[in-house]
Parts: C-alpha cells; sequence; structure tokens
C-alpha cells in the first residue's frame, strides 16, 4: 500500500521467520542504543539495540534481504543502496524523542538516506504506547504495525517513538538510498507505473496508451535517477 510518499509493506517476514528471530534475540544481548546516536540525538534517544555477534550481523542481512526482495519497495522506492539494519528493542519507558536521522549513515559503507524503514517483529497487542510517529504536511502521522509489516517514509522528517507504556516493542530499523533522491519524483515514477500495471491487467499491453505511458516512465527515471 502506497500513500504519497510513504510505503507500508506487507508479510515482509513470514510467521515462522518472525518465530525464529524473535528466538534467536530473546537469546541475545542489548546494549543502550545511544551506542549508535550522535550529537543531539545522544539526549533523546533512550532505548536498546542488539549488540553485535555474528549471529547477529547474520539476522541483519537476512532482514535486509527479505526487504529488498519485497516488489513493492522495489517499484516505490528503487532501492540502489541499504545498511544491515539494527534490531531495537523498547522496554517499558524507553522512547525516542522527535528527531531527524542523519543524512548518511553506515559503518562499512556510507548511503545517503533517501528512506527509513521500521520493520516490526513483535505484535501491537504485547506493548502499550510506542507508535511511530511522523511529521508530515499533513500533520503527525501514526504507525504501529503487526509484525512482519514495515513502514517506510521519507528521511527527510522529523519523526519520533512514543514511550512504551508497558510490555515491550520489537522492531528493525534501516535506510535505504534511492535511485532517485527526491520523494516526490518518486511518487511520480510509482504512480506512472501502477497505471502501466494496470493497463497490463486489463490486457492492454503493448497498445499506443500503455507505449507511450512506458515511455514517459523510463524516460523520467532516465532524467531523475542517479546510478
Ligand atoms: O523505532 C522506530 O520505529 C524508529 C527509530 C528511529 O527513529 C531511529 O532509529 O532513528
Ligand atoms: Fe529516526
Amino acid at each position: 500500500m502506497v500513500h504519497g510518499n510513504f510505503i507500508h509493506l506487507k508479510e515482509v517476514l513470514s510467521q515462522e521467520e518472525l518465530r525464529q528471530i524473535r528466538e534467536i534475540v530473546a537469546k541475545s544481548n542489548f546494549v543502550d542504543g545511544k551506542a549508535t546516536a550522535s550529537g543531539a540525538a545522544l539526549k533523546i534517544k533512550n532505548n536498546q539495540q542488539l549488540a553485535n555477534s555474528q549471529e547477529n550481523t547474520q539476522i541483519a542481512q537476512y532482514l535486509l534481504q527479505a526487504l529488498l526482495k519485497h516488489t513493492l519497495l522495489q517499484r516505490a522506492a528503487m532501492p540502489k543502496m541499504a545498511i544491515p539494519p539494527l534490531i531495537s528493542r523498547y522496554t517499558e519507558g524507553m522512547k525516542y524523542g522527535m528527531h531527524v536521522d542523519s543524512p548518511l549513515n553506515g559503518q562499512e559503507y556510507t548511503i545517503r538516506t533517501d528512506i527509513s524503514v521500521t520493520l516490526f517483529l513483535n505484535e501491537p497487542h504485547e506493548y502499550e504506547g510506542g507508535e511511530l510517529e511522523i511529521m508530515t504536511d499533513a500533520g503527525l502521522k501514526s504507525y504501529k504495525l503487526s509484525a512482519g509489516e514495515a513502514i517506510c517514509y521519507p528521511t527527510t522528517q522529523l519523526h519520533r517513538v512514543n514511550k512504551v507504556i508497558s510490555g515491550k516493542r520489537l522492531v528493525a530499523v534501516t535506510w535505504i538510498q534511492c535511485a532517485v533522491r527526491d520523494a516526490h519524483q518518486r511518487e511520480m515514477i510509482f504512480k506512472a507505473s501502477e497505471v502501466i500495471k494496470e493497463l497490463e491487467e486489463k490486457d492492454m499491453a503493448n497498445t499506443e496508451a500503455h507505449l507511450n505511458l512506458q515511455q514517459l516512465y523510463s524516460n523520467l527515471i532516465r532524467m531523475w535517477a542517479e546510478i
């Protein structure tokens, strides 16, 4: 589902994959999330992150592949590079105040952060509070999705995680550099691809309308993409 520049991904992970990931995570150590924060974020970031280990590096790679192979993400985001997700946990009282993510991020390699992603690893009924709230021109948008679903939003936006009142919130967060950096341009390209898909579903592939739209779609990407 795509709303403007927000991409809601469903079924990024199966129930079995979620179960296995949660089982490993439950046995793993967490460290203070401030370890990967800098500057002003140090004061407002209050969560925990999965400690580095070989097993956790494998989980992060697995999650990254699961996200990148999602066809809606491929169509709407046109990912060029992404960094291995951080698994974060918010226990009672933890939150992440209003902030802006770093424009450049990554440890082994650096990407420009065009899209921020939160992949939910546990169910909304397992914790009270803990909504991800993102500032938009139309006000705050609030997300608390089912396990296995992800919200992708432009990293240009201020956002926060509300205090967890009870229970535990478990998510994986990552950032994507897109072939097209501007969210509005990506949205226009995605809309064109939606109409192309609709024409194909209505058995109108290779009609004049379809070819013209395909040409427009390809040329918009050619005009805006940086590779
Ligand atoms: O936990 C989330 O949903 C988002 C966390 C966040 O904003 C961040 O790590 O920069
Ligand atoms: Fe953030």
